[in-house]
């Protein structure tokens, strides 16, 4: 099967490698062009633009940052709504909110072409090894068309309904999981200043019911400072701010979240933005007395 793909930052590059590894011709577009190197080294083609991508292939999947770079690719010059067309299927991976992914929904339905939304839930390493959540939603013909594309990216793939929903659940899965990054970097701290060892704090926790992957995997490397990034911070407080507005929408009181997404723009204010998200411990920290 022939699949174009949008977006070659950390998750469409191993998206993308993971489908061609799975027999999948693909043919990649990125916004910075040297990034289709890589891939094209592995078999990869390269469109010129997202429409030429498009024009060349039945399914385009896109893997893009946040609501005005998924609208580029399609409202833009040489975006997608230049090439899709009845026989066409875009699939949107990218985590924005639902009135986002109505607007490009309705575009590419207008044109006849089919729409799927698909947020994922897993990061650079499940993305490597075929191991997303994805919470799909939209054309479910679509959808089943889609499934040999999922099965190569993912463990297990939820058809959610009406466009809009698959984002709406991706949004309130990351609300949860950046309210816990700052819980554990509050429990981090807090351990530290009270002269115990964080690293029996993390011992503890991953004996009891509150053991997850994420404080077992990040846990470690948040006490060496090291924040490589697999899921960038600015990504997370973006996710934090498109949720608390979906709260806002609904009347629901989230002080939890609104606390956690004043620790990511703080974050991001000390210049961590492009660090992993983990990096929100260090503007957790008490500052030092000097
Ligand atoms: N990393 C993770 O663990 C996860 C991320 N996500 C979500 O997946 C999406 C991608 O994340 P990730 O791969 O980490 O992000 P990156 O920041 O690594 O990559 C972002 C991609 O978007 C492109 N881009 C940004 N702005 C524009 C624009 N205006 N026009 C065209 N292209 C643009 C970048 O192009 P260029 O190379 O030119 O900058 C790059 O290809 C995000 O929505 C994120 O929230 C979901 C699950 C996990
Ligand atoms: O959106 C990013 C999610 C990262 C994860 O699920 O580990």
């Amino acid at each position: 099967m022939e699949v174009g793909f949008l977006g070659l930052g950390i998750m469409g590059k191993a998206m993308a490698m993971n489908l061609m590894r799975n027999g999948f011709k693909v043919t990649v577009w990125n916004r910075t062009l040297s990034k289709c190197d890589e891939l094209v080294q592995h078999g990869a083609s390269v469109g010129e633009t997202p429409a030429a991508v498009v024009k060349k292939c039945k399914y385009t999947i896109v893997m893009l940052s946040d609501p005005p770079a998924a609208c580029s690719v399609v409202f833009g010059k040489d975006g997608i709504l230049e090439a899709v067309c009845s026989g066409k299927g875009y699939i949107d991976m990218s985590t924005v909110d639902a009135d986002t992914s109505t607007k490009i929904s309705e575009a590419v339905t207008s044109k006849g072409g089919q729409f799927l939304e698909a947020p994922v839930s897993g990061s650079k390493k499940p993305a490597e090894d075929g191991q997303l959540i994805i919470l799909a939603a939209g054309d479910k013909g679509l959808y089943d068309e889609a499934i040999p594309i999922f099965d190569v990216l993912g463990k297990k793939s939820f058809f959610l309904g009406q466009v809009g929903n698959g984002a709406k659940m991706k949004l309130v899965v990351n609300m949860i999981m950046g309210s816990m990054m700052n819980a554990l970097s509050e429990g981090l701290e807090l351990t530290d200043k009270s002269g115990l060892d964080p690293h029996t704090l993390l011992d503890v926790l991953d004996l009891g019911a509150m053991a997850n992957p994420m404080f077992k995997m990040k846990g470690p490397s948040m006490l060496k400072s090291s924040y490589h990034p697999a899921f960038p911070l600015k990504h997370q407080q973006k996710d934090m701010r498109l949720a608390l507005a979906l709260g806002d929408e609904n009347a629901v009181s989230m002080p939890v979240a609104a606390a956690a997404n004043e620790a990511f723009k703080k974050a991001r204010g000390m210049g961590l933005a492009d660090m992993d998200f983990s990096a929100v411990y260090e503007a957790v920290k008490v500052p030092k007395q000097p």
